[in-house]
């Protein structure tokens, strides 16, 4: 589903990371780790197609990764609604719909019974129609979440999406993003701090892999078996 070769990432003359190698099959649950700046999110804007690397090669579904893909569902880190904003949840998710531009075109009803599927599936549908300022953080990342899943894509990215939720909203979004895959094959890559203890996080528990982006150091690469890595380790390594 991913595969990175020997790729680098500098900005400038500030190298993030290089030599880094990352397989994602079908099904994997990848987390990624690494302090404030060591490029997390930048990795994430790659396999979007809107970051070139500096080195190495990159392929999303056997291809260089491009913008708008449907076969990608991305979910952001948690922001606010501007004031006002005249979106419900519902519409926010048929925007991830509409805004695949060069997917498959789905007929109005269509779309209209697949946003309110998958809005039952993240458990919104009490909340469809509630406008978006007016949703707590936890409910409105799983609208995000929703939104992100509409197009029922094959790969999963999702950037920090439980900054600011409480324990119980972390613990309902990870594991949203860990249903996906086992019901449904699609490989997750899932940008996340740790916090504490590995035993009581909300996502390193349902990773099959870590790659932790501290520790690359610039020149080693890899994920680790999650199983191998010590909660001591990871914590030095994250934020
Ligand atoms: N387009 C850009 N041009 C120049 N520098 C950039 C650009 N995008 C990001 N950076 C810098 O690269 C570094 C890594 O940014 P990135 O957001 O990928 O890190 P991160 O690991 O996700 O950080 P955080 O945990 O704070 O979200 C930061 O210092 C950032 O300022």
């Amino acid at each position: 589903m991913i595969r990175l070769r020997d790729a680098a990432l500098a900005y400038g003359d500030r190298t993030l990371w290089r030599g880094l190698d990352l397989d994602v099959a079908a099904g994997e649950f990848v987390v990624v780790l690494g302090p404030n700046g060591s490029g997390k999110t930048s990795l994430i804007r790659v396999l979007l197609g809107l970051q070139r690397l500096t080195a190495g090669t990159v392929a999303v579904h056997g291809r260089p990764p491009r913008r708008g893909s449907d076969l990608i569902g991305y979910v952001p880190q948690h922001r606010t609604v501007v004031p006002h904003t005249p979106l419900r949840a519902r519409d926010l998710v048929r925007l991830g719909i509409d805004g695949h531009r060069w997917g498959p075109r789905r007929s109005r009803p269509e779309a209209r019974r697949r946003v309110a599927a998958v809005l039952r599936d993240v458990g919104a549908a009490e909340f469809a129609d509630v406008p978006l300022e007016l949703l707590s953080g936890g409910e409105l990342q799983r609208v995000r979440v929703a939104q992100a899943l509409a197009t029922d894509p094959r790969i999963l990215l999702c950037d920090e999406p439980l900054l600011s939720l409480d324990a119980e909203h972390q613990r309902i979004v990870a594991e949203l993003a860990d249903r996906r895959r086992r019901e449904h094959g699609t490989a997750v890559v899932f940008v996340t701090h740790v916090t504490g203890a590995r035993d009581a996080d909300p996502v390193l528990p349902l990773a099959d892999r870590v790659l932790d982006l501290g520790r690359l150091g610039g020149v080693r690469a890899g994920g680790v078996r999650a199983g191998e890595v010590r909660a001591g380790e990871i914590q030095a390594g994250a934020a």
